[in-house]
C-alpha cells in the first residue's frame, strides 16, 4: 500500500486527456498480456469524460481487446435510466458505444427508476452484491482486483460521491453507500467508499482546470481525508495524481515534479 501519491503535471487539459488515455490504453494491454482480462473503474465529472473522449480519439485504442474489460463505476447521479447527468450516459456517449464491449462485463450503478426503485441505500447494496460476486478469492476483500480506478477530483476535494464532512466519507465497513445532500446536484448519488477504492492496484486521480488549484494544493500538503476526501484515496501498489498545469498552480514548490510536460 502507497499512500504517498507521484504526480504527473501536463501542459493543458488537452494534453493531460491524451497522455492519461495513452497510459490507460498501455496498463489494460499490459493487463490483459499478464492476466487476460483487465478490470477498470470509471469516473465521472469533466476530467474523465475528456479521457474518454481521448481514448476514443486514439487510434491505439484498437490495441485493447475491450471483449476482455470489466467496467465499474467509482460513483453515480442516482436519476433514471439514460438521463444526461448520469456517469454512465456520459461515458456512453464519449467512448463506450464506439468499442466492442461484452455487455456482460459492463456494470453501471443502479438507476433510480431500476430493479431497486428509488431507493438508493438498496441500489448501493445491489451493487455492493455484484462486486463481491466478481471479487475472487485472490481478491484484496469485497471487491475485484481493480486494475485502475480512476477519480476526477472535484474543486471542494470531493472524489466519486465522498464529499467533505459527509457521512459516506467516514464508512470504514460497507464497500458501496448511498449519499443524501450532496453539495454538487444532484443530491442523491451511490458511491464506492475509500475501503473499496484503496482495494485497487492503482488509482489514478485527474484535476484540470484553474477551478481545482485549490483542491490539488490541499489534498497534497496534508489535509484530513474527512476534510479532503481525495487524501484517503490511494491503490495499493500506486497512487498517481494526473495534473495539468492550471490544476497544478498552487502546489508547493516543493511538491512540483521535476520532469512533466
Ligand atoms: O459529480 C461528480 O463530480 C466529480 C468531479 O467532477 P468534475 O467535473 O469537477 O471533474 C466526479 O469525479 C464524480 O464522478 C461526479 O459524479
Amino acid at each position: 500500500m502507497t499512500r504517498t501519491p507521484q504526480l504527473v503535471v501536463h501542459r493543458d487539459k488537452e494534453l493531460m486527456a491524451e497522455a492519461a488515455a495513452a497510459r490507460l490504453i498501455t496498463h489494460v494491454v499490459d493487463a490483459q498480456a499478464a492476466r487476460g482480462h483487465a478490470s477498470l473503474v470509471l469516473t465521472g465529472g469533466r476530467n474523465g469524460n475528456g479521457l474518454l473522449a481521448a481514448l476514443a480519439a486514439s487510434p491505439a485504442r484498437d490495441a485493447v481487446d475491450w471483449r476482455r474489460v470489466d467496467l465499474w463505476w467509482g460513483d453515480e447521479r442516482f436519476l433514471p435510466e439514460g438521463d444526461p447527468e448520469r456517469n454512465v450516459t456520459q461515458a456512453r456517449a464519449a467512448l463506450l458505444d464506439a468499442v466492442p464491449l461484452d455487455p456482460g462485463r459492463v456494470h453501471p450503478m443502479p438507476a433510480s427508476d431500476g430493479p431497486w426503485g428509488n431507493d438508493p441505500e438498496a441500489a448501493a447494496e445491489a451493487y455492493a452484491a455484484e462486486l463481491a460476486a466478481a471479487a475472487g478469492h485472490h481478491d484484496h476483500g469485497r471487491v475485484p482486483d481493480f486494475d485502475v480506478l480512476m477519480l476526477g477530483v472535484g474543486p471542494d476535494t470531493h472524489v466519486a460521491s465522498l464529499f467533505p464532512e459527509l457521512p459516506a466519507v467516514r464508512e470504514t465497513e460497507r464497500t458501496v453507500v448511498a449519499v443524501h445532500g450532496a453539495p454538487k446536484p444532484p443530491p442523491t448519488r451511490v458511491t464506492l467508499t475509500l475501503p473499496a477504492i484503496r482495494a485497487a492496484r492503482e488509482v489514478w486521480l485527474l484535476a484540470a482546470g484553474e477551478d481545482k488549484a485549490n483542491a490539488a494544493a490541499i489534498a497534497l500538503s496534508g489535509a484530513g481525508e474527512i476534510q479532503a476526501p481525495a487524501v484517503g484515496a490511494y491503490g495499493w501498489s500506486r497512487t498517481l495524481w494526473l495534473l495539468d498545469g492550471a490544476a497544478a498552480s498552487q502546489l508547493p514548490r516543493e511538491l512540483y515534479p521535476q520532469a512533466s510536460a
